[in-house]
């Protein structure tokens, strides 16, 4: 059956609220071998009847079909994408589709000191690499891996092959790492890393985990204005963070405060899950099933009015504010 498009205004990707999406946020994979605490504390559990996740020609087709509607950067996350056999050849393939700007990726740095010069050969434009501590055994507690040094090294890796930025993020919490908060600020004063504060999410499998841990955003964002940093304006295609700068600082610092008022009308990204299933949003539903309409390239119209169809359907806003993590029980399945 043939949808003529351009008659169901399915050419572009906007919602209800008039908000367009440029950015897609790719898992490739649910596996990851880090524990971090606010995330997959056990580690990651296979499950006993997996389907299996995209292959990359699955994944090319779903990229493609954004890239048709607009979508103009596609960020590579997990689990930890980078344990995927075929990260290189993925990067690739989304690098060479017509339209896609910006190949990103979002890892815990476990093969960046090996593997960097590799993926920016690949078409990595951009990378965002996770430090929750600048403390080696304060890094240990709450990733699960005593990795600190080897993930230093893969940051400096990264800016003697190319990249002119690299951000990082650590997600501060209340008694573990947040008075880690000015020593970040040191360290990126000659360095230039965008260093982002991401706030703790409640998720579905944490308990009293949040309520001991949680930090308002609003409070290290009243510190940077009183110390002099700049709020700075945002690109189309821009994650959620607020960006400061100062002049005293090569660095820049980043503030992801989704329990903010407002945080979602700037909403610009909608994810695609590592089995295939369109998300538009980090919390609430279960997801729109692709992969029936990801086996052959003659199917890409078919898909494209599934995406804008499925879009018409995105709520306002998250429910965080009222304890409402949707089905979400950890990020990990989604890419964050
Ligand atoms: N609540 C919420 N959190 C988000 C959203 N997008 C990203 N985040 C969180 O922001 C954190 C950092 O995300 P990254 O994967 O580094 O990418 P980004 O900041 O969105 O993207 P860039 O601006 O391209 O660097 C992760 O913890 C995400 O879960 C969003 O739409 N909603
Ligand atoms: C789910 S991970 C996937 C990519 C990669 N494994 C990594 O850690 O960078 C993406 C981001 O989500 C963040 N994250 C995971 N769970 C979170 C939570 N409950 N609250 C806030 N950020 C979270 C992580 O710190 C990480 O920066
Ligand atoms: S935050 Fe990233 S590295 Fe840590 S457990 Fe989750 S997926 Fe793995
Ligand atoms: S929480 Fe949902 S609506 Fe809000 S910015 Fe994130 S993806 Fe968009």
């Amino acid at each position: 059956m043939h949808i003529p498009i351009k008659n169901v205004g399915a050419d572009r990707l906007v919602d209800p609220f008039q908000r367009e999406y440029y950015y897609l946020r790719l898992s490739i994979t649910d596996v990851c071998n880090f524990r971090c605490n606010y995330c997959l504390p056990n580690g990651y559990q296979p499950e006993t009847h997996k389907s299996s996740f995209l292959s990359l020609d699955e994944i090319r087709r779903v990229a493609k079909a954004f890239a048709a509607m607009g979508t103009e950067k596609v960020r590579l996350t997990g689990g930890e994408p980078t344990l995927r056999k075929d990260f290189l050849a993925i990067a690739e393939t989304i690098s060479s589709i017509e339209n896609i700007r910006n190949v990103a990726l979002t890892t815990n740095g476990y093969r960046m000191a090996r593997d960097v010069e590799a993926w920016k050969k690949a078409g990595i434009t951009s990378l965002n690499v996770s430090v929750d501590s600048l403390d080696p055994r304060m890094f240990h507690t709450i990733t699960g891996e005593n990795k600190f040094h080897e993930i230093m090294r893969g940051i400096d890796r990264a800016f003697e092959v190319g990249y002119h930025k690299v951000k990082v993020n650590s997600v501060l919490m209340k008694g573990l790492n947040a008075h880690e908060f000015e020593r970040f600020l040191d360290w990126v004063k000659d360095k230039p890393i965008q260093m982002r504060f991401i706030e703790l999410m409640q998720t579905g499998d944490m308990d009293s985990f949040f309520d001991k841990y949680h930090l308002s955003g609003e409070v290290l964002a009243q510190k940077l204005l009183q110390q002099g940093w700049e709020l700075q304006s945002k690109g189309r295609s821009d994650g959620p963070a607020k960006v400061f700068r100062h002049a005293d600082y090569m660095g820049e610092i980043g503030l992801i405060m989704p329990y903010e008022k407002n945080f979602c009308a700037s909403c610009n990204r909608l994810r695609v899950s590592a089995k295939g299933k369109l998300h538009l949003c980090l919390f609430g539903e279960e997801g729109v099933d692709l992969r029936d309409l990801l086996q052959s390239d003659e199917q890409q119209l078919l898909l494209q009015a599934r995406l804008f169809s499925a879009l018409q359907g995105k709520r306002e806003h998250h429910y965080l504010h009222i304890g409402d993590s949707g089905v979400r029980s950890n990020l990990s399945t989604i890419g964050g």
